[in-house]
């Protein structure tokens, strides 16, 4: 076996556009992989294009996700073994998403993706990333051979998970700030190239913020667009660090506190508020960030997100115990600190 860990992997056939979805199959044909499609999705999903995704493949067979997870991860490693699957399609959002690419990757068969929603900006990475116990692990996994992402069916899914899409690459201007930071005290090794290219998506997403608006086909191909730069960023970097820093630290902490409260996207947005602050001070990207936030709905509160002050002074607090990757949060801010960065930038 390959050593691909300093490969940059990117997809074959990137297809976003209205009906794009019509074009799964062919989109697949031309990627000459053999055998019958594994279907990983969730719910909500299946339900709105499972029949018309299964009807363009070869003798398909479906998977549905219900919690994000390394059992679930193994419940479809079992269950393309028993069909001797020939490639895995993940279709929905993050959860099944990622549970494909991870899935693809232990078993070494190709892996599509066809995301039903913009909110998150793992659709076109190399990354998965997925809970266990109180950590979360970013690992390396299968990146799409192709993506179809359809304007028409992403449009119609609920404005929150674009928001939340949205918020997820905003928050590319605090992960690059962390790992610059990462590289100047602990000689961690960055990329230019993927830096330069996560911080580029912030700012084009942030330019078109205005055009940004429910219902539309053309938002959805813009936030689409920035996934995919982004997740060609991580690709690049061969870790998510171009689009993770201390804000998912703070999202995956409060995972564990407050589960199932807000979308992952939200969350990271909320992080990159109080993170930038951290960086900055009170003059600095928190009121940028925060003001575009806002301008696309996304929330900017711990009341937005349903979680208590005490709940999100806690994940702040401990979020630097989430996993090894140094940021602005250093091994640890007091209630103190974090109390006066809440209170500050308004998000308590
Ligand atoms: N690997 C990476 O680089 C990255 C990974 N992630 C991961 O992705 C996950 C978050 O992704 P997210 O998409 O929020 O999670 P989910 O996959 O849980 O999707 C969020 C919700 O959207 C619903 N949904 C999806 N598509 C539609 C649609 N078209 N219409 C209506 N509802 C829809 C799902 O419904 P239902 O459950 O009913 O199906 C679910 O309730 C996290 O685990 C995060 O860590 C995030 C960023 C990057
Ligand atoms: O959410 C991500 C990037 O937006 C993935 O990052 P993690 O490695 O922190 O899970
Ligand atoms: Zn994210």
């Amino acid at each position: 076996m390959f050593d691909k860990s300093t490969w940059i992997r990117l997809p074959r056939n990137v297809v976003v556009g209205h009906g794009a979805l019509d074009d799964l199959g062919a989109a697949v044909d031309e990627l000459y992989l053999s055998g019958s499609p594994l279907i990983v999705t969730s719910p909500s999903p299946d339900d709105i294009v499972g029949d018309q995704v299964r009807s363009q493949l070869p003798s398909p067979e479906t998977v549905i996700v219900a919690e994000a997870g390394f059992d679930q991860v193994q419940n479809v490693i079992d269950a393309a073994q028993s069909m001797d699957a020939g490639y895995i399609v993940g279709l929905g959002g993050g959860k099944p998403i990622d549970t494909a690419k991870m899935a693809s990757d232990e078993l070494d068969v190709g892996f599509v993706s066809v995301p039903t929603a913009a909110s998150h900006d793992g659709i076109v990475s190399g990354r998965g990333s997925i809970p266990e116990g109180d950590t979360r692990h970013s690992v390396a996994a299968e990146p799409p051979l192709a993506v179809v992402a359809d304007t028409e069916v992403i449009a119609d899914a609920p404005w929150e998970l674009t928001t939340a899409g949205c918020a997820d690459i905003i928050s590319n201007y605090t992960a690059v700030a962390d790992w610059q930071l990462a590289r100047r005290l602990k000689g961690v090794e960055y990329s230019e190239y993927g830096g330069a290219l996560a911080r580029m998506t912030a700012e084009m997403l942030v330019d078109n913020a205005d055009l940004i608006r429910p219902g539309l086909e053309e938002s959805a191909w813009i936030v689409v667009k920035a996934l995919v730069s982004s997740g060609v960023a991580m690709s690049i970097a061969g870790s998510s660090r171009p689009a993770s820093g201390a804000e998912h630290l703070f999202s995956h902490q409060l995972d564990r506190i407050a589960p199932g409260r807000a979308l992952h996207g939200h969350q990271v947005g909320v992080g990159s508020i109080m993170t930038a602050y951290l960086h900055d001070g009170p003059d600095g990207m928190w009121q940028n960030i925060h003001a575009a936030l806002d301008s696309l709905d996304a929330p900017t509160t711990a009341e937005d997100l349903g979680v208590t002050e005490g709940e999100l002074l806690d994940a702040l607090t401990s979020a630097h115990e989430i996993r090894d990757r140094y940021t602005v949060l250093g091994d640890g801010i007091t209630e103190k600190a974090a109390r006066e960065v809440a209170e500050t930038t308004g998000v308590i």
